[in-house]
């Protein structure tokens, strides 16, 4: 075919969403997902608690550690405050790319900025290149072992405060070894865990996890 699956499912959002509408974008890939090409995106019942998460903590600054395709970045940012804003960190090029084309199509590239490198790499720079104080929200939707290295360095960099929430993908499937162990034995986060489909599979189960940090500043 030449063409990638995500270079597939871009060129679909581009003949069938409306330009400038994320829930239109947002929508249109639900269908092309159903419909034509299973794609890893946190939605439907995943996507639902996510809205829920941020309508309810009106976040300032969000990380998210794997962009995909955008799908969550649109996600989140369109429910996102004026001035609040989401940097999203996608390792692989390929990804990065049509992640940048999604969010431009949903007119949301004033609120999500696309990183193309290594989620450890940014994270260390966050405070000084990338002007981040703290984190409100942060979303991991990475590759599953990285879950753990990246959560101990953003305790180690200081980017949470009280309140600032963390919310993982896949705990279930493909699971996160040794960061439910950690997350929900750590004193400083108050984690609830929530069984989900997977996503576009009704007879798949997954599940989410969501910790509120409560630790020292
Ligand atoms: O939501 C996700 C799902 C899967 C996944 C793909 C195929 C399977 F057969 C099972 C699980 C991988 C992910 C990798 C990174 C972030 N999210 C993922
Ligand atoms: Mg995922």
């Amino acid at each position: 075919k030449g063409t990638t699956r995500e270079q597939r499912a871009l060129k679909y959002l581009k003949e069938h969403a409306r330009q400038g509408d994320p829930d239109s974008v947002l929508e249109t890939f639900d269908e092309f997902c159903r419909t034509q090409e299973w794609a890893m995106n946190a939605a439907e019942e995943k996507g639902d608690i996510l809205d829920e998460i941020v309508r309810e903590l009106q976040p300032t600054t969000c990380l998210e550690l794997g962009t995909y395709c955008g799908y969550s970045a649109v996600r989140i940012a369109r429910n996102l405050s004026p001035s609040a804003r989401l940097i999203t960190i996608e390792v692989n090029p390929d990804y990065a790319a049509v992640a940048r084309e999604v969010v431009k199509l949903a007119g949301l590239q004033d609120k999500i900025e696309v990183i193309n490198l290594d989620s450890a790499d940014v994270i260390r720079e966050l405070k000084n290149t990338y002007d981040v104080t703290k984190l409100d929200l942060v979303f991991l939707d990475h590759w599953k072992y990285l879950y753990i290295r990246d959560i101990k360095l953003i305790e180690e960099e200081k980017l949470l405060k009280k309140g600032s929430v963390v919310f993982a993908d896949n705990v279930i499937i493909p699971g996160a070894p040794g960061y439910l162990e950690y997350i929900r034995g750590s004193k400083n986060y108050k984690s609830t865990f929530y069984s989900v489909h997977f996503e576009y599979m009704d007879d798949m189960k997954d599940g989410v996890e969501k910790s509120v940090y409560i630790g020292d500043e």
